[in-house]
Formats: C-alpha cells, structure tokens, sequence
C-alpha cells in the first residue's frame, strides 16, 4: 500500500541531479515524512524520535545522539530509531537500503574518533540502547550471548553472580555497550591478559546492507570451517553492517587481584621495569599502564583517584599501575610485594616508590587515577586525541616532540594549548597522546595534523592502536595501510554495501561512498 511507485519516481530524479556531478558514488537521501510513516509501522510511536511530522520532537531531544561526549563531532539527523528486536533493525535496515537513506549505527556513543555521530549526508541513527537483553549465559564454558545494546557494566554485574568477569574493561563501562565495543574493537587495559575481541568473541549476529540477518552467533570455542565472516565486523564501526548480537567467551573472576602504583624517577626505568615486572610476577601479572606526569598531576586535580602522596610524587617523571590477578590471594600479594621491596632494594632502583592496595577501596582508587584520566582531560578542556601503537622506547619522545611542535608553532599557552600529556597500554605498546586545548581550532588542528600521523609513520606504528578511525582519521589510514590493502577494503566495503549507506564517511579514506548531501551542512570537526 505504501507509496512505492511515488518513492521510485523521487528516487530517479535524485539520482539524475547527482549523476551530472558524481557519477562514481552513490548518492544518498534525506528521510522524508513519507519515511517516517514507514518507520512507523516497524515500531511503536515511542521508539521513533524525529523532528519531523506530526509527532515532531525538538532538536535538542536529538542533540545526545547528535553529537559526540567530547562536544568534538556534531551531525544533524533529523531522526533516531530505538529498535528492540533484531528483525526491527533487519527492516528498518532493508527500507532504508532501497530508499538510499544513510544509516549511522549508534551504542552508548563513548567513541574517541566520531564514529557514531552521523556526519551530515542526511543519515537516520539507529540506537541500539533498547535491545538490552541477555539472551544466554553457559556457566560451564563462560560462554554469554547478549544483545548488542547491553551497557559493559551490566553484564560485569550480570556475570558476578556467577564468578565470572567480561574479557573487556574501559573507563567508557558505565555507558559503553558491547555491541559497540565490537564493532570498533575497542582494546582497553585487559588485552594484555585476555587478548582483543577478535579472540574472545566468539560469534555475531549483523543485520547486513541489504537488511539480511547474517546469524553467526555460535558459541563454538573451534569452528575451522573457511572464512571466518565474523571478523570482518569487529573493528569495521559498523561500515558493513549493523551488530545486532554477540557471542564472548568470559573469563573466570580471578580468586584475588592487587594493584600498585609506582613512581619512577625517570622514563628511562619503564623498560626495564616492565621485562622485570614480565619475569618475577609472570602469569599473575594482568596489567601493566603507563601515566606520565602531566596525566597523573590532571586525574589527581581532579579528583579521579587516590594513590601517592604529594611528598612521594616528588621528583618521578612518570608512574607505573600494576596490577596482578590469580588464584591465591596470599600467594600472588606476597609475590606483589617481594617484587615492589626487590626493585626499591637494588643498588639504583628503577622506582622512587610505591603504594599496594590494601582493599578493596584502595584497589579502586588506584584504577581511578587511570582509569579517570580520560575524564580529568575532558574536565580541563578540549582534548585532540591521539591513540597510537609505537616503540615503547618512544613513548616520551612523541609526547616532548608534539609539545615542542605545539611551542615551535606559538600554540603554547592558556589560551591555546595548556598540555599535553601521554598515558597507556604499556603491555599493548598503546600510547594516549592528548593534547588539552582551551577550545578546538583549525590552527591547534593544522599544527597536529599530519605532524603526528608523520611521526607514527616514522616508527611504522599504527594511528589507530585501539579507539578506531571514525571520521577523525579516515583520511590519515593510508599512513598505517598501504594501498592494497586500502583497495582491498574498499573492494570489501562495496561488496557489502554497494549503496554507500552503513556508517558513511567513516574508516575509508574518502573519495568514498557518497558525496555530502548538498543541503544538509556537513560535520563539524574543530
Ligand atoms: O581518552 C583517551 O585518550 C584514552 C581512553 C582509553 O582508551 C583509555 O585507555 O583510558
Ligand atoms: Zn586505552
């Protein structure tokens, strides 16, 4: 009964106006009342927010799935779509495919990179906050199968009951959700125990382009049988697809953790503090994350942990966070601790000092001064953030060489840049350059880019060591991938989703799938 042959003939003469001026990409359409009257027979009244139509809401109610938590990237969708089963998203996902309407898939919208904030091309949101289930749980092979619109922390409280613990962890649990967290990959400061997601996530179910339900939620730990499609979609920001479920092998909670933090005198003792650490605590030792001065000075102004006091702060250059989690408690603190009294017993110990949790509370504190510093950073101001894997002899040097860019170009300053601090993943090779700025500006921006992509390129590094590429590095993948494999991608990307609507204008370098719509104003970047 809809008004198809109408669609047909709009859709035509679209698709003439942008064949006189981009022949080669798709072009995409702006979702009209017509839509959200189709819209509307998928799903109830409540789950559809427009600014459009009778029901209309007011923007501001769309402007939190608009923009990005950092205020960094802005889009302008007119309309949000909260399905709660999967067949909602395999629908709303084939209507849209064969109208051309941008799709920007949406979890807790934590990303680093612009990922999940559309970009101006007319793009609807689909957020997958309300399917929120978990659909099954095997207590023996700790095998969880979930919806993707489960927030981490949820499921870190689904799984304690029955002694188990998510391979993942980021500072984003509280609002981060794991069907976003596959999809761009996130790392966080487990991997160094539990490895990435393409090794604990065992199966997917993505809502395809077209609308297909691709159903590979296996919960097999082997499965050899040719291509493993799931991987396509973990760290492809919902390029290929919408991830709608998942399968993730949950490790055992370990019987005891502890954690410390230290003060080192200089960044010369993080390397060898590290291979000691990797020797005499072994397989306990389940984090190992580098802050720097200035990080640590930020997160503890602004409250977002407890460890040393000010007197031992004094003269370290840079801090250490252990932390070791297994199976006997007394066993694995008196390993911690012969281990911090051994390094402050050496003839030139390699730490000032160091404070071991006593409980629980501790134990938090000192993962709050970490964990806190990507808050402390937005507290301060407008962070350029930078997430690299590089030499780890290099750490230090890629911060000093981006502050003395920033100086060379005048952009010191508390106008300007007031710092710009380094921290990470130190068992990943994964640095944070931040760089806190008083406002985002085209000048900070131009002094940055390519200077740092530059830099990572020099160590043949990675620009993306874990926060993914989203709109912020699209352009800058060529520096971590050579050209085929770029083709490669794009060859994969166009099999997929040959229209251009999942995710446009994200991960691939553009000229990429469709042009900007000429009357929607394009994202705002600084
Ligand atoms: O805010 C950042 O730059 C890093 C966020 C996160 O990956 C972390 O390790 O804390
Ligand atoms: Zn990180």
């Amino acid at each position: 009964m809809f008004a198809s042959r109408h669609f047909a003939r709009r859709l035509a003469t679209r698709s003439r106006r942008w064949a006189s001026t981009h022949a080669s990409t798709p072009a995409l359409n702006q979702v009209t009342e017509e839509d959200l009257a189709h819209f509307a027979k998928i799903l109830s009244p409540q789950f559809i927010l427009s600014t459009l139509g009778s029901s209309s809401v007011a923007s501001s109610e769309l402007q939190p799935f608009n923009s990005d938590w950092m205020g960094k990237y802005h889009g302008n969708s007119t309309t949000v779509l909260r399905p709660r089963t999967t067949k909602e998203v395999s629908e709303i996902v084939k209507y849209c495919n064969e109208r051309r309407i941008g799709i920007v898939p949406q979890g807790g919208n934590t990303g680093l990179v612009g990922g999940s904030v559309p970009t101006g091309r007319g793009e609807i949101i689909v957020s997958l906050g309300n399917m929120n289930k978990v659909r099954h749980f095997d207590a023996v092979s700790g095998t969880l199968v979930a919806d993707a619109g489960c927030v981490l922390q949820s499921l870190t409280d689904y799984l304690a009951p029955h002694n188990h613990i998510m391979p993942v962890e980021f500072g984003a649990k509280g609002s981060c959700m794991i069907g976003g967290n596959c999809s761009t990959n996130a790392g966080g400061v487990r991997l160094l125990r539990y490895g990435s997601l393409h090794g604990t996530v065992l199966g997917l179910e993505v809502v395809l382009p077209d609308g297909t339900i691709l159903d590979q939620l296996s919960t097999l730990r082997k499965d050899n049988t040719g291509y493993d499609l799931k991987q396509l979609f973990i760290g492809a920001e919902g390029t290929l697809g919408i991830i709608t479920g998942v399968s993730i092998l949950t490790p055992p909670s370990p019987q005891a953790s502890s954690n410390a933090i230290l003060a080192l005198p200089s960044f010369d003792s993080l390397l060898p503090l590290f291979q000691t650490a990797k020797r005499e605590l072994s397989e306990i030792l389940s984090a190992f994350e580098y802050i720097d001065r200035g990080a640590y000075d930020l997160s503890v102004r602004h409250g977002q942990g407890r460890g040393l006091s000010p007197e031992e702060v004094e003269g370290a250059e840079c801090f250490v966070l252990i932390e070791t989690s297994g199976g006997r408690r007394e066993h694995d603190e008196e390993k911690l601790n012969d281990f911090l009294e051994h390094l402050l017993g050496e003839e030139k110990p390699l730490i000032n000092t160091g404070v071991l949790s006593q409980d629980a509370t501790q134990f938090a504190s000192i993962w709050g001064l970490r964990e806190g510093i990507t808050e402390a950073v937005s507290k301060e101001g407008k962070a350029y953030k930078y997430d690299i894997s590089i030499p780890l002899s290099a750490f230090k040097q890629v911060v000093d060489a981006t502050r003395e860019q920033l100086r060379e170009k005048g952009l010191l300053g508390p106008h300007a840049v007031k710092e710009v601090v380094g921290y990470g993943h130190i068992g990943d090779g994964n640095l944070h350059l931040n760089v806190v700025a008083a406002q985002y500006t085209p000048e900070i921006e131009a002094a940055l880019e390519p200077f740092v992509y530059e830099l990572v390129g020099k160590y043949k590094g990675s620009i993306s060591a874990e926060h993914g590429l989203g709109v912020m590095k699209a352009h800058a993948l060529h520096y971590s991938k050579n050209e085929v494999s770029i083709e490669w991608m794009r060859k994969i990307k166009n099999l997929f989703d040959p229209n251009g609507i999942m995710n446009p204008g994200k991960v691939l370098p553009p000229p990429e799938h469709q042009p900007l719509l000429a009357n929607t104003g394009s994202a705002t970047t600084a």
